[in-house]
């Protein structure tokens, strides 16, 4: 024996009904022996509400909402029963609605809607949803039964939840269905008393009647047929990535559904459960697809959590103060008077000091909740033992349930972890002891965010998303987007990463898009969709999405940029950037950039300030991290000035080596900043710095090479015009140093806590003598790197060197954040 129910959806239209019958005939075709339970069509139960108060009200129009409700029965009829056979169902259906309509006379007479007149009323809807069905399945041939449950279920006299009574009703379940072998289609939701009043079954009422008839028949199995794939690891229209949990235990069902999962509401299959009949969550809009399993014990787990889901709106109520320590009792009378006043208590948390006790409500209980709670301990409050009671809103919970966490560690570590890395206050928390569940209050405007970020971590084998928002569309920030567009699919497949960019911006155009610009049209899309660019916007816009693992990505050379870290950072929001303009600021700054990242839990990458992509920054970073202490540095930090010193000599025109540095994107983008020695300069500051030496930009001394009247030209075109002018400058520093058969290098040195920078000619046996293209050479001398320094070399400039630092420090964010 299978019963099966249909959901209000399910049994919403035409279409719909259509599926439910190919699902029956395909249940009736292999043999066993079923019976099915149908919810009212979708919204009916809900509009013969209004119905019922609109008549109470005195309202007349109800009757022509009466008259839509009896439309879409007879639009079904009409689309489903063969026209000879129609006019049967329509006048059994018209025969109910007199019914109704006779009832709802008798309401807008009285003006008054009791709540066992309001069971009545709502008792329609299943009544008429089972009946036309019944009908279409008799039209096809089939042997069907329309079974109005108030014939077997009976329940005591509390309308709108009727308290069922089990011997009366599993003896006349079984009676009725031993005298028939049609298949019954049984009204859900609807039972009455023993005298024969229409009474409902409350909230998941239709399930409640499958599982009492599949109880008291002793069946199989159960199928919930509804609108959903099944039992989700979160709620799939707050978590793009959530996915159908395929084995779930009852008890995990259970949780979830205390904690706001609503496909099915466990606690009305309780008496299916207690004779272990399994259940199948299935989709009547996806019917081939597996659903979900509820059972005893769910099969083995994949993960260490099964599921995740919410509660959008709570209040908190925290009752503290010294006079509760100690004391026996206040917690026993706190939650009596609860309680006593129906207030219904989500989550208590009590510290071990007992100084204490929190506890979540429905916010609509939470002004109630205070005064009750004030009137409970009127003289302790007066005595000053409790302080008042304070009430918190705009509050979620968010609760993560497994049986998998009894046995895995580090599942609560891993919890507050992600959290705390997307800057989420965690304002309570709670664990079952049975260790099935752990919740976290937090804010309501992280509610989204938090999901998104705990599924993330916990279901790792989904793909994970990274919300990037980049600055700069030029020639690195265009390399990185070019980057990432070719890597899209290896990390989607290989590493199961998602590098989503949910915002992109220049000078001219700025769009932000949580749901991702595609790498392939980013230009056009930004430059067609966008607005105009306004950087406060951007960080103002990003910082309200609040998305998980969200990345800035500086790509620019903008001097005021630096003013948005700040706020990012303590958004908890990490920076990546190529720009070096922040790390070369007042070394205050500095500091305090390193500080806001650390103490937010966030990431603030710049390797491709010094070097590109050279690893130069990480290395230091380690070898500081690791105690080392550095004694030197020396370094060839530019890569312009290296191609330009490699390249240039007799017969080429200084200027036109420059112009190649800059189309080969060697350059800032204005190659003053390089041949001033200004960019080298940031470089050396910014290592200073990473050495644990405290410098500010003037305390270092460069020996510019450009002559003053190309340091000062206004633009960068004259500054090309002012070069070709100095073409002998430069022509004859060069023949100096060939005639010794030396080379030239711009070098940049830091010793004693003094940095300096300047033009010199090395000899063969020099180790910066042998460099070509853009190289850059660094070498460090440490106390463990004394006898002979540590040297990395290699090209220090270029858009996809440059653009592939600024990717692995993007990826490294990812890796952090687990
Ligand atoms: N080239 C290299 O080898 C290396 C470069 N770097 C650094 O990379 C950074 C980028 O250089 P590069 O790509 O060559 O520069 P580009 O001039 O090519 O690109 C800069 C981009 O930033 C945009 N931009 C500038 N200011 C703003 C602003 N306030 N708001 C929005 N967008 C802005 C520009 O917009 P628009 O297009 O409208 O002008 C442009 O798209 C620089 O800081 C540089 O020092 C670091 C290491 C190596
Ligand atoms: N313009 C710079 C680029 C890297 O920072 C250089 O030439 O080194
Ligand atoms: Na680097």
């Amino acid at each position: 024996m299978k019963v099966l129910k249909f959901g209000g959806t399910s049994v919403g239209s035409v279409d719909s009904i259509k599926t439910v019958i190919s699902i029956l005939e395909k249940n009736l075709a292999e043999g066993e022996r079923i019976a099915v339970v149908f919810s009212a069509m979708g919204g009916v139960t809900n509009r013969l509400i209004e119905i019922g108060k609109m008549a109470a009200a005195g309202n007349p129009e109800y009757m022509e909402f009466l008259k839509v409700v009896e439309e879409r029965h007879f639009a079904v009829v009409r689309g489903l029963i063969p026209v000879k056979n129609q006019s049967s169902t329509f006048a059994a259906i018209r025969g109910i609605f007199n019914e109704l309509e006779d009832i709802l006379r008798g309401v807008s007479w009285i003006k008054e809607l009791s709540e066992r007149t309001l069971d009545l009323i709502m008792s329609f809807g299943e009544r008429l949803s089972t009946l036309v069905i019944t009908e279409i399945l008799k039209s096809k041939g089939i042997a069907a039964e329309f079974c109005d449950a108030r014939q077997i279920i009976h329940t005591n006299a509390t309308y709108g939840m009727g308290d069922v009574n089990f011997e009366i009703t599993n003896r006349q379940i079984l009676e009725y269905f031993a005298k028939t072998s049609a298949l019954q289609c049984v009204t859900g939701f609807i039972a009455s008393t023993a005298e024969g009043v229409t009474t409902t079954l409350g909230r998941g009422g239709s399930d409640y009647t499958a599982s009492i008839i599949a109880a008291a028949l002793d069946a199989n199995s159960i199928e919930i047929w509804t609108d959903v794939d099944g039992m989700m690891t979160a709620d799939p229209r707050k978590v793009a990535n959530a996915f159908t949990i395929p084995s779930i235990s009852y008890s995990e069902a259970m949780e979830l559904s205390h904690f706001g999962a609503k496909v099915i509401y466990p606690p009305s299959l309780q008496p299916a459960f207690a004779k272990n009949i399994t259940l199948k969550v299935l989709n009547t809009f996806n019917v081939d697809f597996e659903g979900t399993y509820v059972q005893k014990a769910a099969n083995g787990k994949d993960y260490a959590i099964t599921g995740i889901s919410s509660i959008d709106e709570i209040a908190l109520v925290n009752i503290q103060g010294s006079g509760m320590i100690g004391v026996a009792g206040i917690s026993g009378r706190l939650f009596t008077a609860l309680s006593n006043n129906a207030i219904s208590v989500i989550l208590i948390s009590q510290a071990s000091s007992e100084h204490s006790i929190c506890f979540s409500i429905d916010p609509k209980n939470a002004q109630r909740a205070s005064e009750v709670l004030e009137k409970e301990f009127a003289t302790e409050i007066s005595l000053g033992y409790i302080d008042s009671i304070a009430i918190e809103k705009s509050l979620s919970i968010i609760a993560i349930v497994g049986e998998g966490m009894k046995k895995s560690t580090g599942v609560s570590g891993k919890l507050f972890s992600v959290l705390g890395k997307n800057g989420i206050n965690v304002v309570a928390t709670a664990q079952g002891s049975s260790e099935l569940n752990i919740s976290v209050v937090i804010a309501k405007s992280d509610l989204s965010k938090a999901l998104n970020a705990i599924h993330g971590v916990f279901f790792q084998s989904e793909t994970r998303s990274l919300n990037l928002f980049i600055v700069g569309m030029g020639l690195i920030g265009g390399t990185l987007l070019n980057q990432i567009k070719n890597q899209t699919k290896y990390l989607r497949e290989e590493k199961l990463l998602n590098l989503n960019i949910a915002g992109l911006t220049n000078t001219k155009k700025m769009l932000l898009d949580p749901d991702g610009i595609q790498p392939d049209n980013w230009r056009d899309r930004v430059m067609d969709e966008g607005v105009k660019t306004s950087l406060p916007a951007f960080v103002q816009r990003m910082i309200e999405l609040n998305l998980p693992n969200s990345v800035f990505v500086d790509c620019t050379s903008d001097k005021d940029i630096v003013q948005y870290y700040h706020m990012l950072l303590d958004a908890s929001i990490s920076v990546v950037t190529p720009n070096k303009v922040a790390n070369s600021g007042t070394y205050s700054e500095y500091v305090s950039l390193q500080r806001t990242a650390l103490q937010r839990g966030v990431k603030f990458l710049y390797e491709t300030n010094v070097g590109a992509g050279l690893p130069i920054i990480n290395t230091i970073q380690g070898l500081m991290a690791s105690g080392d202490k550095f004694l030197k540095i020396e370094a060839i930090l530019s890569g312009t000035l290296s191609y330009i010193f490699n390249n240039f000599g007799p017969g080429i025109r200084f200027a036109d080596v420059v112009r190649e540095a800059k189309a080969k994107g060697f350059t800032e983008p204005d190659p003053r900043e390089d041949l001033s020695g200004a960019d080298v300069g940031r470089k050396i500051l910014i290592l200073a710095r990473e050495v644990g030496v405290p410098l500010e930009a003037d305390e270092i001394t460069i020996k510019a090479i450009l002559p003053g009247n190309c340091l000062n030209a206004p633009t960068v075109d004259a500054f090309f015009q002012e070069l070709e002018i100095s073409d002998n400058f430069f022509a004859s520093m060069q023949a100096e140093a060939e005639a010794k058969q030396e080379k030239l290098r711009f070098i940049a040195t830091l010793e004693n806590g003094k940095a300096s920078i300047a033009l010199k000619t090395v000899d063969a046996q020099h180790p910066f003598y042998t460099l070509s293209g853009s190289d850059n050479i660094i070498s460090f001398t440490t106390e463990r790197y004394k006898d002979r320094p540590l040297v990395i070399k290699g090209p220090g400039a270029g858009a996809e060197v440059t653009a592939s630092g600024v990717f692995a420090d993007i990826m490294s964010i990812s890796s952090y954040l687990g």
